[in-house]
């Protein structure tokens, strides 16, 4: 069993021996619709990793390394990421999850300190760092591709009907990574691409059960 915490960056500069990580949301404001003109909020770069979980670009600080070099190292490896134009620094970060780990004894154990930073770019620039990824080192091994989370929900006429409740709700139910889909919706909000509210709202559709039977049955008798 795990217990996840929230900390600040001084605080969790201040435990010692646990393992550190450090992991980037890109994003933009949208230009494009989808699906029969649904207004997208935003453009948000995930990625799909090689153990089949949604996460974000980044890894394991080196020793030796600070949390910016390791995290800026990591992003060249996975994404092909020119450093220099795109630099991720401290006034990028968004939060620390520490996590704790069960003991056989039943006691916690502070194991791994997951550090998250946002970064919004330009259209332009967003586009042109999804297609760099095919060059990068870890393309293909453990970046399996660079995704956009769909941040949007289709809310009138047929589209709405044919896909019900289907968008970013059905979205959240996907596995992601360790602390991933908290640092996702923290991003979201703090960068004003949705409200709290609105978030709220969309993990309470994504539990609801009687819409999860809707979507699973509809999946599978539409197209998808
Ligand atoms: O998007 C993420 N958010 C939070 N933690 C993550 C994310 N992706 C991976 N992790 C965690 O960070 C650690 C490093 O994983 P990752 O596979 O990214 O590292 P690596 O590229 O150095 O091998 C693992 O403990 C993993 O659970």
């Amino acid at each position: 069993m795990e217990k996840w915490t929230k900390v600040s960056w001084e605080e969790a500069d201040e435990i010692t021996d646990v393992v550190r990580a450090a992991h980037c949301a890109f994003w933009c404001e949208p230009e494009t619709k989808t699906l029969r003109d649904t207004p997208i909020k935003a453009l948000l770069m995930m990625q799909l990793r090689f153990d089949g979980l949604l996460g974000f670009p980044g890894g394991l600080i080196d020793a030796g390394e600070n949390i910016l070099e390791g995290l800026n190292r990591e992003l060249r490896e996975e994404m092909a990421l020119d450093n220099a134009r795109f630099p991720v620094g401290k006034e990028h970060w968004v939060s620390a999850h520490l996590r704790q780990t069960q003991q056989p004894d039943g006691s916690f154990k502070k194991t791994q300190v997951c550090h998250f930073f946002s970064k919004k770019l330009s259209k332009e620039d967003f586009y042109e760092i999804e297609k760099k990824q095919l060059e990068a080192d870890h393309w293909g091994y453990e970046n399996f591709g660079l995704i956009r989370a769909p941040v949007l929900e289709f809310t009138a006429g047929s589209v709405a009907e044919k896909y019900p409740g289907r968008g970013f709700a059905w979205f959240l139910t996907h596995s992601f990574i360790s602390c991933a889909r908290e640092q996702m919706t923290e991003m979201i909000i703090s960068e004003g691409i949705l409200t709290k509210d609105e978030i709220n709202r969309y993990f309470e559709m994504s539990r609801n059960p009687e819409l999860h039977e809707k979507l699973i049955n509809s999946s599978s008798t539409t197209e998808n």
